[in-house]
């Protein structure tokens, strides 16, 4: 998906621009076997295309739900090509009319896999027709309008639905119903992101040793986009700079250039986290404060800096407001203060520890 607020010049944005979007095709894995990492969802995907090709019938519809850059996408067009069948893609918005959705489900051949990408943000009609087609291969076509208006039956070939998603939440429940399997995508292991960074290095012709790859791999957010996004511009450097080779030193220098940290903050994640703690004491303070603060929108904050931050551990959300942990100040080099949780008020008034030391 695009990003809420695309921001082309950040370097640890989980979300792709159009120019990325190009370059990425070229890496993307074709087939399971290629396909690094996400053993659960993998291992679970290769038995329902085995059942589904001992039978000779089309695999029940898929659902893919995860954060931006997990492989989604890719895992759209792997299912195609393992069943060695045409993938028809479109998406949730692109979709306006119920009519569209029609024509199109009417154009599939038999086991064609149609892949609908942010399935979540389709339109409601469109979405009603999709759950006749999707059990009953079959849509009803309303002609006319008003009371005058028929329905008229319209037989669509067997096909498989892939939908993706990075807001499973927004599923309508009956839509959600209607897949038979649902693959939840997680974030990457740093071992899995060297494997994905080592095939990319291959794909892109550059050299790159195991510490480079391991470097890379740890300022990547568990993400391979991100991951292969960094690769691009350590190879830049590695080329200008350097002999050609990724090696530590080099991915270090380079991703220190691209304001890319150790823990993979970039410099808005890092400002955030410098103006909790440094000019609210380390919170609790409100989302919309801390984005004045730094010169932003909350929105941006909130979506593009905090899920990090949360995941890392740096930063928790509490009813009460965000505050940094520990680690916040740690990672920033600085002294934590004595007794920063004991924030005065009531026991209550502490933010809850489960949600802080949570990573
Ligand atoms: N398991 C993997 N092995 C190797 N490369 C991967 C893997 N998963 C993702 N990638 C790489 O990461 C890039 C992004 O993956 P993809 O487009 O499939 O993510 P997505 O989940 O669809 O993201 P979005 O939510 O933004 O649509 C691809 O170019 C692909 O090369
Ligand atoms: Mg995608």
């Amino acid at each position: 998906m695009t990003s809420p607020e695309s921001e082309p010049g950040s370097a640890a944005s989980p979300w792709a621009g159009d120019e990325e979007r190009v370059v990425e095709s070229a890496l993307r894995p074709h087939s399971l076997g290629e396909f690094v990492g996400q053993p659960k969802v993998a291992r679970q995907l290769d038995l329902v295309l085995e059942g589904a090709k001992r039978r000779g019938r089309p695999p029940d519809h898929v659902l893919l739900s995860g954060p931006p850059g997990l492989g989604k996408t890719s895992l759209a067009l792997i299912i195609g090509a393992e069943l060695g069948t045409t993938v028809k893609i479109t998406s949730g918005p692109a979709i306006e009319r119920s009519g569209d959705l029609a024509a199109m489900l009417s154009n599939l051949g038999e086991g064609d896999v149609l892949f609908i990408d942010e399935i979540h943000r389709i339109a409601r009609p469109a979405e009603e027709l999709l759950y006749m087609a999707m059990e009953d291969f079959r849509v009803d076509v309303v002609v006319g309008k008003g009371p005058g208006a028929t329905a008229i039956p319209l037989e669509i070939s067997p096909f498989t639905l892939v939908g993706a998603t990075t807001r499973a939440g927004l599923l309508t429940g009956p839509l959600r119903d209607r897949f038979g399997f649902v693959g939840q995508m997680e974030f990457y292991s740093t071992e899995d992101l060297q494997l994905v960074l080592r095939r990319s290095a291959d794909l892109l012709g550059v050299a790159i040793d195991a510490e480079g790859a391991a470097e890379i791999a740890g300022r990547s957010r568990g993400t391979p986009r991100i991951a292969n996004r960094l690769l691009r511009r350590v190879r830049d450097y590695a080329e200008v700079r350097a002999d050609g080779r990724v090696t530590r030193a080099v991915a270090r220098a380079a991703l220190a250039l691209y304001d890319v940290d150790e823990l993979g903050l970039d410099r808005l994640d890092r400002e955030v986290l410098h103006a909790l703690v440094a000019k609210f004491n380390g919170g609790p303070v409100g989302v919309a404060t801390l984005a004045v603060a730094v010169g932003e929108e909350p929105h941006t904050v909130e979506e593009v800096c905090e899920p990090f931050l949360v995941r890392a551990g740096l930063l928790a959300r509490t009813p009460r407001g965000r505050v940094a942990t520990e680690a916040a100040w740690t990672h920033l080099g600085l002294p934590v203060p004595d007794g920063v949780w004991l924030r005065g008020g009531t026991p209550g008034d502490q933010p809850a520890s489960p949600t802080l030391f949570d990573a």
